[in-house]
């Protein structure tokens, strides 16, 4: 290739990021680079400046199977972008900075994940969240629907139990929407599941597997106790202590860090470990299962979070519900009385 076109190609690879270095010879060689790993995933990350956003995106920039590595922000993208570019990973980084580069940030992406939105404070519900968050949601699935209609979505920005039927009605709306390519991001109350049902054990977390059905705010979501990985026994008081726990883990963060946020570290490792499978999944990986919220049959919700089988097109099988103990039984009422709220409302923020 001669000299010239090089320069060319790394003016137009960089310009989003960083517009007064075009013609540079020394960025003209990384972006010859940078092409060679040009044989994983496009992903991008919407609300990527934020306390999740940043962990989240070196995270990314860490995992192998992504070769492309959008940023999206309304603020502080390009600073980011500038500081995980220099990490020497395979994934190329870009930048994006609001509204009018929406659309460059989404298209051609395999997998968008959105952490996009405002953050509890103590004494806040997630449904507090909905009246700035939904709008956000809504507009970034506006974008997906037009430029990327075919990438798999991880939703994260609060509340999920409306979000996620929020921008499947976008979809709808758009003519685009494939269920199986929709994921409401329940990967956090698992992690903290494996966690607090270890340390009750004496077993290392990462031995142990609960699934975590339901939703993503208090009563909705359901540990399984019964279906525990390895297979153990929970006294009455463990039972209550960990349910308990596990339900109300994110507001022991926001009350923790009394007013700077809620979980963004945690969130940030749940994240990657979802997309990662994810992204295993769309590779043709055999055996991927998560649980997620997503579209379901299982009850008589629309969406439920249950375990998921990730295929090469996202959510390919959603699976039952297993057996489940009096106090589970118990519990799945409680969740499902929560969640059809919760689900109509970000449906009718839609159709309304
Ligand atoms: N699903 C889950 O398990 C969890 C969900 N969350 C939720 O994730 C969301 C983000 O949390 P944090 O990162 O801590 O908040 P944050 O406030 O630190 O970051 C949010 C980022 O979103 C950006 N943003 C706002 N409007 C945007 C728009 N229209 N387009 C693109 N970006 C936009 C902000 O500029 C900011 O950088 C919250 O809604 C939170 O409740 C948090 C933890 C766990
Ligand atoms: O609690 C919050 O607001 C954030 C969240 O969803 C979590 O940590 O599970």
């Amino acid at each position: 290739m001669e000299a010239n076109q090089r320069i060319t190609m790394i003016a137009a690879h960089l310009q989003p990021l960083n517009p007064q270095m075009e013609g540079s010879s020394v960025l003209r060689r990384a972006d010859c680079r940078a092409k060679g790993g040009s044989s994983g995933f496009k992903v991008a990350i919407l609300g990527a400046a934020g306390g999740i956003g940043q962990p989240l995106a070196m995270l990314m920039k860490m995992n192998p199977l992504v070769s492309v590595l959008h940023l999206y922000d309304v603020v502080n993208s390009p600073g980011v972008t500038a500081d995980l570019s220099h990490m020497d990973t395979g994934a190329v980084v870009r930048g994006f900075l609001g509204q009018p580069q929406l659309e460059s940030a989404l298209t051609g992406m395999d997998l968008v994940i959105i952490p996009a939105g405002v953050p509890r404070k103590p004494g806040m519900t997630r449904d507090d969240l909905f009246n700035i968050n939904a709008g956000i949601v809504k507009t970034l699935c506006e974008g997906v629907a037009k430029c990327c209609p075919n990438a798999i979505v991880n939703l994260i920005s609060n509340p999920v139990n409306s979000t996620v039927p929020i921008a499947a009605e976008v979809f709808k709306k758009a003519g685009t929407y494939d269920p199986k390519r929709l994921l409401g991001v329940t990967t956090l109350d698992v992690v903290r599941a494996n966690t607090f049902v270890a340390e009750v054990l004496g077993l290392d977390p990462r031995e142990v597997n609960v699934p975590v059905v339901g939703g993503h705010a208090g009563v909705t979501i359901l540990p399984l106790l019964s279906q525990v990985k390895p297979p153990c026994s929970f006294t009455p008081e463990e039972t209550n202590y960990l349910t308990n726990r596990i339900q109300n883990g994110g507001t022991e963060v926001v009350e923790a860090k009394a007013g700077a946020g809620s979980a963004t570290l945690s969130m940030a490792y749940a994240a990657v470990k979802f997309a990662d499978a994810c992204l295993r999944g769309l590779r043709g990986d055999a055996g991927i299962v998560e649980c997620a919220f997503v579209a379901s049959q299982v009850t008589e919700l629309p969406f439920f979070a249950t375990k998921v089988q990730l295929g090469r097109t996202g959510a390919e099988e959603v699976f039952q519900l297993g057996p489940l103990n009096e106090y589970e039984r118990v519990g799945l009422e409680k969740a499902k009385e929560e969640l059809a709220g919760s689900i109509q409302k970000g449906i009718a923020f839609i159709t309304k």
